[in-house]
């Protein structure tokens, strides 16, 4: 099976803050993969080392074979925890801001997502609830044509009702030869969407497993097994 990110003795620091020690882990196509730790864990750093948004202290990072770097922005959509859009822009801006940026773009695809998403391409981002802002990060990031979608914590802080609608988007809208990574620490909420989790604590990789197999092999559920691993 073809690998679409893999991490090789990843490890990050800011000044003498470990972030990352000794990642090393990959992720195969068409997987929809947790990546769950708590606050702090390591996730958005990650996440974004991944993007080539930061750049690791040591070891090497792919993406579909390819070293991350300029040649692998094109084949990576990240959706950050803090919007990427303007205050001044309308959803249609947003929109078309995306366009002008990533030659993948598919605004036909946007368009469906919007209407499935209950967003008016009038309305203004910044009256956007918290909600309804990450509906539209979400469907900015997933409208891209992209091999790997990396979203970092895209139902943190919204209600139960926005969390379905976001969570059932994911499922209807990705394409199944793509791979999606979702950063969180609400496991209950999500692990429905998971088809392998990948469990993150104080910076090292403590456990990785298709769900299926968890359950077989420990008897218990994602949210079960989180609980157990970061107990304090
Ligand atoms: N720019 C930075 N400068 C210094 N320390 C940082 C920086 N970014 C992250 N850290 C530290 O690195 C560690 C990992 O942070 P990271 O944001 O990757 O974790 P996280 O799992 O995404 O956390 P959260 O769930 O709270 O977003 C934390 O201890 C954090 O304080």
């Amino acid at each position: 099976m073809e690998n679409i990110l893999q991490f090789q003795g990843i490890s990050k620091s800011y000044g003498s803050k470990k972030a990352l020690q000794d990642v090393t882990f990959s992720i195969g196509a068409g997987k929809i993969v947790g990546l769950l730790g708590t606050n702090g864990s390591g996730k958005s750093t990650l996440m974004k080392i991944a993007a080539g948004l930061i750049q690791a202290s040591a070891g090497t990072a792919t993406v579909t074979g390819v070293q991350v770097g300029l040649e692998t922005k094109s084949l990576v959509s990240f959706m950050p925890d803090r919007p990427l859009t303007e205050s001044w822009m309308k959803v249609r801006d947003a929109i078309q801001f995306y366009k002008d940026f990533y030659s993948d773009f598919d605004s036909e695809k946007a368009r469906r997502m919007l209407d499935f998403m209950n967003l008016n391409e009038r309305d203004r981002v910044s009256t956007l609830s918290k909600g309804m802002n990450e509906r539209l990060q979400l469907s900015l990031a997933l409208s891209r044509n992209a091999k790997l979608y990396l979203l970092d914590e895209p139902i943190g802080g919204v209600d139960p009702v926005a969390r379905t609608k976001i969570l059932d988007a994911i499922v209807e809208f990705y394409s199944e030869d793509s791979t999606v990574i979702i950063s969180t620490h609400l496991v209950r909420d999500i692990e429905r969407i998971f088809d392998e989790v990948i469990f993150i604590k104080n910076g090292s990789i403590v456990m990785q497993e298709e769900v299926e197999d968890l359950r077989i092999r420990h008897g218990k559920g994602v949210d079960d097994m989180f609980k157990e691993v970061f107990a304090e």
